[in-house]
């Protein structure tokens, strides 16, 4: 009681400080009462995932474990969007050095997070369409507000997600699920999210989703540091495996998937409709 009660003081406002840090697109602020570190993503407007944002989310990684913080909460400082994905401008009519960069810098982000060895939670407090929900999946927790959309709607787009690009939705759904939803590439409401499992809990606000984040890593405050990571890692063990094995070779599918002219004609067309739906 005194514990959660502590952890509520401290989300809302209680002592906190700031880490130094050369981050640009994104910043960590640690709580000095419960050590849990907030990695927020700053790239409005909708935090977009370019090769500077990726960089920046593995260096402030880095820095939240050499810290020795308790855990990790990811969160954005977008209004109403946690993350849009790859930045598809970043993608479209750009070289092969360009795209190879790109998808190596989206793998080490992704790898990063995935196996990190601290507890990891997203508080989504606006939308996660694609790499969004693949970074709050790579999380352990998944805390979201309401009437958002979260999901690896790729197939929509005529792009075939990596396996994994899938691990950490198949960590969370049942097979079955998973299967529909990703050849559907169906995002799911808030409110769907929460039946299937692909979010464990549901906030009004960002303060209460940090809080419910807070909540869950304070969950591991009696369990040994070193067992925990451990167990966690033997969880995660295989996927990472098999992502090492093929990592290279993913890089080139990529590069050669990304960059033929008919895919750089959906991009165009995709970028174009964007546009036009964000000026209505
Ligand atoms: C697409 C082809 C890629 C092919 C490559 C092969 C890849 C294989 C594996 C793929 C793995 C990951 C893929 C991705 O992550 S691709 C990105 C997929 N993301 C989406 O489909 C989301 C698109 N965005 C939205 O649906 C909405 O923006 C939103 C997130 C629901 C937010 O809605 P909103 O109303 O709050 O904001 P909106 O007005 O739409 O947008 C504001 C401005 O931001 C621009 N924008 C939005 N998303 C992106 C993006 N992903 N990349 C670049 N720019 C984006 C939007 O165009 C608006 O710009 P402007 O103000 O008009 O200039």
């Amino acid at each position: 009681m005194l514990h959660s009660n502590l952890l509520r003081l401290v989300a809302r406002g209680g002592p906190k400080r700031w880490m130094s840090t050369t981050t640009k697109l994104t910043s960590v602020e640690v709580n000095d009462k419960t050590g849990i570190a907030t990695l927020t993503l700053n790239r409005p407007p909708v935090n977009s995932q370019n090769v500077q944002l990726l960089v920046d989310l593995q260096s402030s990684i880095g820095e939240i474990e050499s810290n020795k913080s308790r855990g990790l909460i990811l969160t954005s400082a977008c209004s109403n969007v946690f993350s849009a994905g790859l930045d598809i401008l970043e993608m479209y009519n750009t070289d092969e050095e360009r795209l190879r960069t790109i998808w190596t810098e989206l793998q080490n982000a992704w790898i990063a997070l995935y196996g990190s060895s601290l507890p990891t939670a997203a508080a989504i407090n606006g939308h996660a369409p694609a790499g969004g929900c693949l970074l709050a999946t790579a999380c352990e927790y998944r805390v979201m507000l309401p009437k958002r959309l979260i999901g690896l709607n790729e197939t929509q787009l005529g792009i075939i997600a990596p396996k994994w690009l899938m691990s950490g939705f198949l960590n969370v759904l049942p097979q079955r699920v998973a299967e529909r939803a990703l050849t559907q590439g169906r995002l799911f409401t808030t409110e769907e999210a929460l039946a299937e499992g692909l979010v464990d809990e549901i906030a009004n606000t960002k303060e209460e989703a940090l809080e419910k984040c807070a909540a869950f890593i304070g969950s591991f405050t009696k369990v040994n540091p070193l067992a925990r990571s451990l167990t966690k890692l033997q969880f995660r063990a295989e996927n990472i495996k098999e992502f090492e094995k093929i990592r290279k070779k993913d890089v080139e599918d990529f590069v050669a998937l990304a960059s033929r002219p008919e895919v750089q004609k959906g991009m165009g067309i995709y970028l174009e409709n964007l546009k036009k739906k964000s000026k209505k």
